[in-house]
């Protein structure tokens, strides 16, 4: 689908998420369309490598924050990878950070609330697009005839408010080099973008950019021999952690998160190996079969780093990989995942300090005293895919480590203070004292 990218990059048309979307949204759009183009040229000034690198402060600051939330509730491990996430792409997209939001009971960002209404309106919809006539059900009959109308408003709710803070901060001369301030003083009028276009490539930074990014001994090893002064792993060692590389690069093989791709269909008729496939046929990865195939790959069933140390796909010896690509789980030709590198940046600097911050064990039932195994095949429906909630032990290495941890999360006040600016002068004297106090 790389060399034939031309035909293959349409997108198979679905009607409910069409009007969920209102036909604004990049990863459901078909490649003809101008507000695909305009979207797509605009994620590449934000996730070029070098605008990566100078999101690069924001990075190491949101994984302070990270360690410190592991440490202190590891049973929330899921919420504190959320939050990084999406905290990493709201700061750089609107300059704006998302705090830990269940401190205090608060509420879940609007971004999680209208994800989980997507994904059940679309599980617990008729298949519209297979019989169409159903489109036609009387409303009482048709659950998501009301329920797309709730997601749309939750949505565009909050994409025009995330638009609308920006602009506002741009009218008081409030800036801090966030993305969407480009978009409003330049993109908007190069690329023509209406105001609803515009407020919709939201869609393309927020929701593609923070539901996917969320996966030791010899890890551990690699990190201690590189660092024998105990400090954290920074950027600019990644390079020299391999091991780590190959680590994360072992977690898409071995899950990845859309483990189907995201489907694509045919602009024009193709002739491939001698059979004709018509225009408008829909096309589907299998990326779990290609990364599961035990041609390719020794027990593929195994979670085994070392195989991309071995070989530069992970395949075994002997294998013909001259076709093969380290991109996969992020899709194919025109559509390939413009946030690649963006993700595999903050993730891999993510893991690498996880790992030279906690021992990682799965937790001890209190009443056997064994520990609670965990189902590497418990996965929760839907994409993409997430594994089903498990209870990890997560512990500072040592206790000069926990000492670091917070010690890093004190230093990164400095990065986090252009994007706390939203905060009221009571909530920012308030989180000011909850900082010095982990350091007493
Ligand atoms: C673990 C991290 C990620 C994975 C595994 C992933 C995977 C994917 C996949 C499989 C696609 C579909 C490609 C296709 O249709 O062939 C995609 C599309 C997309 N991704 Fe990602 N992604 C990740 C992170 C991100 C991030 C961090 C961003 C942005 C901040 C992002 C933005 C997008 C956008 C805008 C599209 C739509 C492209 C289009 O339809 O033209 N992704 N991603």
């Amino acid at each position: 689908m790389d060399k034939r990218s031309v035909e293959t990059s349409g997108r198979p048309h679905q009607y409910l998420i069409e009007l969920m979307t209102g036909g604004n949204v990049i990863l459901d759009l078909d490649t003809t369309s101008e507000t695909w183009r305009a979207h797509r040229r605009a994620m590449r000034t934000l996730l070029a490598p070098k605008a990566v690198k100078d999101f690069q402060p924001i990075m190491v600051a949101e994984s302070s924050q990270l360690l410190l939330d592991m440490m202190q509730s590891p049973k929330d491990y899921a919420k504190h990878v959320g939050r990084y996430n999406y905290s990493l792409v709201l700061s750089i997209g609107y300059g704006k950070r998302c705090l830990p939001f269940w401190k205090d009971g608060g509420e879940e960002p609007a971004l999680f609330r209208g994800l989980k209404a997507f994904s059940k309106t679309v599980n617990e919809a008729p298949p519209l697009d297979d019989l169409p006539f159903l489109k036609y059900m009387p409303k009482p009959w048709a659950a998501w005839k009301e329920a797309y109308k709730h997601v749309k408003a939750l949505q565009s709710g909050l994409y025009f408010g995330l638009m609308e803070e920006v602009e506002r901060r741009l009218a008081s001369g409030d800036t801090n080099g966030c993305f969407f301030e480009d978009v409003l003083t330049k993109y908007q009028a190069e690329y023509q973008m209406s105001r609803e276009v515009t407020a919709y490539l939201s869609a393309a930074i927020l929701e593609a950019g923070s539901e996917s990014t969320t996966a030791t001994g010899q890890t551990l090893q690699e990190i201690d021999n590189l660092l024998p002064d105990g400090r954290a792993p920074t950027m600019e060692d990644i390079n020299a952690l391999p091991y780590v590389r190959a680590f994360v690069r072992e977690a898409f093989r071995f899950r990845p998160p859309s483990p189907t791709g995201i489907p694509h269909c045919l602009t024009e008729t193709l002739q491939y190996r001698g059979y004709v496939i018509p225009k408008g046929t829909t096309l589907t990865i299998n990326v779990w079969g290609i990364l599961h195939d035990p041609e390719a790959f020794d027990e593929p069933d195994e979670f085994r780093p070392e195989r991309f140390l071995l070989s530069e796909h992970g395949t075994k010896p002997g294998v013909d990989d001259g076709d093969w690509r380290s991109s996969i789980p992020f899709g194919s030709g025109k559509r390939l995942c413009p946030g690649m590198n963006f993700a595999l940046t903050s993730l891999t600097h993510a893991v690498a300090l996880l790992a030279w911050a906690f021992n990682f064990a799965p937790a001890i039932d209190p009443v056997t005293k064994q520990p609670i195994p965990v189902d590497v095949n418990a996965y929760e429906p839907g994409l993409p895919s997430a594994p089903k909630p498990f209870s990890p032990s997560v512990t500072p290495r040592t206790p000069e480590k926990a000492h670091l941890i917070k010690q890093r999360y004190a230093d990164a006040t400095l990065a986090f203070a252009k994007y706390e600016t939203f905060l009221n002068d009571e909530e920012r004297k308030a989180l000011a004292e909850e900082r010095q106090a982990l350091l007493d």
